[in-house]
């Protein structure tokens, strides 16, 4: 079953700002990364998706419910994570969870229960009678995805989970998101405006600016379709690179290296005849795969 689709999606605020415009996308289940930078919707999109927001227009599906009419319902299998802090500084973390699972519909021991089993699973376990007034960054975020988790959802909206962590805060984050979308089989959509963090993780990806949507697709199908062969000659780059665009074939330079882009097979095969045609000494020559930052980076954000 498809996750998420919408159908030419638009929300128009009040203020005339339109923070999505006409987006049309489909999700298939598993760990999706929702790029885009500060301002490019990926919040108001959350809230829609949630039924905490009608769109202004297009249409919307969510584990096969419309979130503008069975908002209830979907809000009941699906946990949020909000970005900004949201909790009470005086409650201690289990009676929090404990109150949102409440909220959530669940009997009060089987929320007690879940929030222990909630906050066990985001690493809090030892700490949960302490107030959340005390706790540092990290482990406030990781309150925040305790109570996203404690109805037992079926997916799970991050909205920067990473949000105000140092390095190695946001390293365990990411971890620990990415365990809770293997091994407990939740899908899970994470928001961020570091497409470089999400990507580690990430099954697919839906990237959006300006309310558009630029690209969506699954990782491995970003990554397999551009190999980069990097090429190293001990002399003669200048002219391996002006045979190479008399052959129509692109090569950026990098250092002493020149970076191919490999789109066809035929590609691999016209560089070393160049090579050799020219008679070039040849150091390095290998390929790899381009990280789909630098993917979006060449391609899309400054075209
Ligand atoms: N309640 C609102 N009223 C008016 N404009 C809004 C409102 N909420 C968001 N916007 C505007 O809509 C656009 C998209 O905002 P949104 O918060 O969805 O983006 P975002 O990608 O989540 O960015 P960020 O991570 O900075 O929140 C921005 O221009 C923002 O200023």
């Amino acid at each position: 079953m498809t996750l998420i689709t919408t159908e030419r999606l638009t929300k128009r605020y009040p203020n005339g700002v339109v923070a999505l415009s006409d987006l049309t996308v489909s999700v298939e289940p598993g760990i999706v990364g929702l790029v885009g930078a500060n301002g490019a919707g990926k919040s108001t999109l959350i809230k829609i998706l949630l039924g905490l927001l009608p769109p202004t227009a297009g249409g919307v599906r969510v584990l096969g419910l419309d979130p503008t009419t069975d908002g209830e319902q979907v809000r009941a299998r699906v946990g949020y994570m909000p970005e900004h802090d949201c909790l009470p500084p005086d409650l201690v973390a289990a009676e929090f969870v404990t109150h949102m699972g409440r909220m959530s519909g669940l009997p009060r021991a089987t929320a007690r229960e879940r929030a222990s089993e909630a906050l066990r699973h985001v690493g809090l376990y030892e700490e949960r009678y302490r107030q959340i007034g005390g706790y540092s960054t990290g482990m406030k975020q990781r309150v925040k995805l305790a109570q996203a988790l404690v109805h037992d959802p079926d997916l799970l909206l991050l909205d920067e989970p990473t949000n105000g962590l140092d390095p190695a805060g946001r390293d365990a984050m990411l971890a620990l998101v990415q365990r809770i979308g293997t091994e407990f089989g939740i899908s899970v959509v994470v928001c961020s405006h570091l497409l470089g963090e999400v990507e580690r993780i990430c099954d697919s990806l839906v990237a959006i600016d300006g309310g558009r949507l630029l690209r969506s697709d699954r990782i491995a199908a970003m990554t397999t379709a551009t190999d980069v062969l990097t090429v190293e000659v001990a002399e003669g780059t200048n002219r391996l690179a002006a045979r190479l665009a008399a052959l129509g074939v692109r090569a950026d330079p990098e250092g002493r290296c020149l970076l191919i882009p490999l789109g066809e097979d035929a590609v691999y095969d016209l560089v070393l005849d160049a090579i050799a045609d020219l008679d070039l000494p040849l150091h390095r020559l290998d390929q790899r795969r381009h990280r789909v930052a630098e993917l979006f980076r060449t391609e899309d954000v400054h075209a």
